[in-house]
């Protein structure tokens, strides 16, 4: 299920605005990397990229390729619906649907694929989905209920719920956890460290601790200067790069002098 993520020569433009500037990296599967770096260098911007996601914003374009296993998620011909299927994505405030049921909130990404299932077949997916995500004990004496009816960390593990079900190969978090208490982030750390056995996991972060915690690899990002574009400086084993980094400007960052 999971794959390798290989970007090469990547730009991301905002019309003529060039916001992130040739970026290289490999994501092995079954890994988690974490991105790291200034506010605004561009980290959720790239890591949109990696599942087209960038494309729902008019005027937004890329130049260069990002692979999945070898297919070129920009090559002629594919679909951009299809690709998120692959390539399911968590956002910083939990977005489930608010007049929707628990249930049916996990399956809606299901359906809107028109997958068409039996009842049977719903029941299995709702709870393999929600186990996935550690919540189903929580929830199942209240699927028919609203997901809005949930804790904010119970909201954002209903979203990763939902993103399971429809069995991508690679998960995209942006900030998951910025928007919850201690407890509900680290019952969300914990569930990354299992999400990572079946799939390829990439997660934007601010907190330090918390990419040193989940991650295997973690990649910096930074800004030239004000205005220019940013750029992915360093690339590393996390180990590396939070004890012993090659790029000032990382360790700079990590140790609290900028950003
Ligand atoms: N929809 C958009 N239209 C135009 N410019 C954008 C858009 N979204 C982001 N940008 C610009 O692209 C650059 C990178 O922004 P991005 O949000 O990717 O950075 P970031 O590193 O994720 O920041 P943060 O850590 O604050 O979330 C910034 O200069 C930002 O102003």
């Amino acid at each position: 299920m999971s794959k390798r993520i290989e970007v090469s020569d990547l730009n991301v433009y905002y019309g003529s605005f060039k916001a992130v500037e040739d970026v290289q990296l490999t994501v092995e599967p079954r890994t988690v990397t974490a991105f790291i770096g200034p506010s605004g260098c561009g980290k959720s911007t790239f890591l949109r990229t990696l599942n087209r996601m960038h494309e729902v914003i008019p005027g937004a374009y890329v130049e260069g390729s990002v692979k999945l296993d070898g297919d070129d998620l920009y090559g002629p011909g594919v679909d951009p619906v299809r690709v998120r299927r692959q390539v399911g994505m968590v956002f910083q405030r939990p977005n489930p649907f608010p007049t929707m049921s628990i249930a049916d909130n996990v399956l809606a990404g299901v359906r809107l694929n028109n997958q068409r299932m039996s009842g049977a077949k719903s029941k299995e997916l709702l709870e393999t989905s929600l186990q996935g995500a550690n919540l189903w004990n929580e929830v199942k004496d209240r699927l028919d209920k609203p997901g809005s009816g949930l804790s904010g960390g119970q909201q954002q593990r209903l979203c990763i719920a939902r993103a399971i079900a429809v069995q991508p190969e690679v998960i995209l978090m942006d900030e998951p956890c910025s928007a919850l208490d201690p407890i509900s982030t680290l019952a969300i750390e914990d569930l990354i460290g299992e999400l990572k056995e079946d799939y390829t996991v990439v997660i934007v972060t601010h907190n330090m601790q918390q990419a040193a915690r989940v991650s295997d690899q973690t990649a910096f990002f930074n800004l030239a200067a004000q205005g220019k574009p940013g750029r992915l400086v360093e690339i590393g084993s996390t180990e590396k790069i939070f004890s012993n980094p090659d790029e000032k400007a990382t360790e700079d960052y990590i140790t609290g002098r900028f950003g």
